[in-house]
């Protein structure tokens, strides 16, 4: 049996193909696009021969129905959605399916990674969400923030002076001496900020960053962290294993 995870988001569309007995992230194939590329990910999902998908969708009813109509035919589909416990995570929520459903897959994917631990996991897409979870399984709540690229096209769009940046490879100084620069240190130091106020309030022993904004975001950390490249993805494996 081979299994087909989908992590849409409000950007792109990621996914992965794992076997039935392979271990947690241990991909065959995965790639990830935006949403516009829909039916050259398809024929990836079709070659593959799935039978089996998990989907979490964070990107309205719309990217939904295409997806549905993209999936190969015949396959089971699972609907990944935030409910008050899965695999073992008990979801703290007030409203459990309030919870974005990627947000609850991280949050499993951080417990596999992270089994035993405190935890901080950060999503760093559109949003950049920041999640914790405790030692015995429980998530407790979290943070949402615009992401890096909202951020800089928030500043650009609502200013007469003020360029849209693209960050580099390494964090600026954190006082910068440029326009570009002093934006770039910023949204990083809002991002990498609120990750390590979270780390430190919720007296984390593990940090997991992960998402499209993460090789930017990461450097810029002043704590220990792992960068996990999709860990939507390994929770939704873990799901689907559990
Ligand atoms: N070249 C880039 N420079 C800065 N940020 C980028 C770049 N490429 C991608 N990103 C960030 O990654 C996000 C997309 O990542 P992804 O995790 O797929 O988001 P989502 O799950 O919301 O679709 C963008 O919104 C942006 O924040
Ligand atoms: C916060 C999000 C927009 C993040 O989406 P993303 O950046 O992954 O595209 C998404 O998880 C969402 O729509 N959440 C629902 C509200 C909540 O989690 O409380
Ligand atoms: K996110």
């Amino acid at each position: 049996m081979k299994l087909l995870l989908i992590d849409a988001g409000n950007t792109r569309i990621k996914w992965a193909v794992v076997g039935s007995d392979a271990a947690l992230g241990a991909w065959e194939a995965a790639d990830g696009a935006p949403h516009a590329q829909l039916d050259a990910m398809a024929a990836s999902w079709r070659a593959a021969g799935v039978t089996r998908v998990l989907v979490s969708n964070v990107a309205g009813p719309e990217v939904r129905a295409r997806i549905a109509a993209a999936l190969p035919d015949g396959i089971e589909v699972e609907w990944f959605a935030s409910t008050p416990e899965r695999a073992g995570l008990q979801n703290g929520y007030l409203n459990p399916g309030q919870l974005g459903c990627d947000r609850f897959a991280a949050a499993i994917g951080a417990r596999a990674l992270a089994p035993g631990e405190d935890v901080i996991v950060a999503t760093c897409g559109t949003a950049t969400t920041v999640d914790a979870v405790t030692k015995d399984g429980r998530f407790i709540g979290g943070m949402i923030l615009p992401g890096l690229v909202l951020m800089a096209t928030s500043l650009a769009r609502n200013t007469a002076q003020l360029p849209q940046v693209q960050p580099g490879s390494a964090p600026p100084p954190v006082f910068g001496d440029n326009t570009d620069d002093a934006i770039v240190s910023g949204i990083l130091s809002a991002q990498a900020g609120a990750i390590e106020r979270a780390c430190s309030e919720h007296g984390a022993r593990a940090c997991i960053v992960s998402g499209g904004a993460a090789p930017y975001i990461a450097p810029a950390l002043k704590l220990p962290h792992r960068v996990v490249d999709n860990i939507v993805l390994v929770g939704l494996h873990a799901a689907a294993i559990a």
